[in-house]
């Protein structure tokens, strides 16, 4: 056995026990949370209570939705950098998007789903809205295990209030005999946390310590949850963003589930977060300028972490 293969994400049990804020179990996975985030910029998240049925509409919602023709999903379009249809790009020929900003509003999601189906489909706008209040539910857990492991418990109230969800639907299509089976190239995302759920066909691949790049396997209960760089800013560089890439070994098209948190307004940087060993690393920002900065200043080719060069001091 290769070293790589002995290297596994660490897994944490979401279940109906220490999802109970204030048990003992709660107070282990508040613990469980941190380390793995400070360890490994990321963790699986196996959360029992998504049921299959939810897991296997949303899924078939992707299939339906990619079917549709090009020029419909290009209609999904957005003010707000990062939030559209991405795809026909010639560095990554395999690789399609879609996204729903507020995916859990009734509005939203209706909006989306008749852009894309002037007459309706309830059963698309249904998976895609259940789906959400479930992933966007477990993300506001981590977020207060995460933040009362801290000590600033406080800024769940804050983050609950403020956070702009985004679900993107992603579909891969399977490389042909010459093709390179690059998927999507290494990159940390600009998110406060990312949440992937991938479908039957594997790909996701996370980097660990000693630089080295581990699979992570699908499953129907299990969430990738990845700091992006606003959480790296906001834990004051206790917590690297994740660097993530797909390769795509597997025969078949590969959909995977992304649920982005941003937060509108301030991300701030907590005085309980600094300390002697921690000295201040960042200035406040504001998430969505940081995104703005982020569009104008990213190269096509390159990934650099630019949180740094937006609010570091
Ligand atoms: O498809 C995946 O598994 C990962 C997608 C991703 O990294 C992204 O959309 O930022
Ligand atoms: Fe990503």
């Amino acid at each position: 056995m290769g070293l790589e293969s002995q290297i596994k994400l660490p897994v944490i049990e979401f279940s109906e026990e220490n999802l109970k804020p204030g048990s003992s179990a709660w107070a282990s996975a508040c613990i469980e949370v941190r380390r793995a985030l400070e360890e490994y910029g990321c963790f699986e998240a196996e959360f029992e209570k998504m049921p299959r049925r939810i897991h296997d509409a949303a899924f078939a919602g992707a299939e339906e939705l990619f079917r549709l023709p090009t020029e419909v999903k290009m209609r999904n379009t957005s003010t707000k950098p990062y939030f559209e249809y991405f795809g026909q790009y010639k560095t990554l020929p395999l690789y399609e998007s879609m996204a729903i900003d507020h995916p859990t509003s009734l509005d939203a999601a209706t909006n989306f789903t008749n852009l894309m189906w002037p007459a309706g489909n309830d059963r698309f706008r249904e998976s895609a809205q259940s789906y959400s209040e479930l992933v966007t539910e477990l993300d506001r857990t981590v977020a207060r295990m995460l933040f009362e492991s801290y000590g600033v418990g406080y800024y769940h109230d804050y983050y609950s209030k403020n956070t702009n969800y985004l679900l993107r639907y992603i579909k891969y299509n399977e490389p042909e005999m010459e093709q390179s089976n690059e998927g999507l190239l290494p990159h940390a995302d600009k998110t406060f946390f990312s949440i992937i759920h991938q479908g039957k066909v594997s790909g996701l691949q996370v980097k660990v310590k000693d630089d080295q790049w581990i699979d992570v396997p699908p499953s129907p209960t299990s969430f990738i949850f990845m700091a992006g760089e606003a959480l790296m800013a906001w834990s004051n560089d206790r917590i690297a963003s994740c660097y993530h890439q797909v390769i795509l070994k597997e025969k078949g098209t590969r959909y995977s589930l992304g649920t982005f948190s941003f937060i509108t307004g301030t991300v701030h940087i907590l005085e309980e977060l600094v300390d002697e060993t921690h000295p201040i690393k960042y200035n406040p920002f504001d998430h969505f300028e940081f995104l703005h900065f982020v569009k104008q200043n990213l190269g096509t080719n390159s990934n650099p972490c630019l949180i740094k060069a937006f609010s570091g001091l």
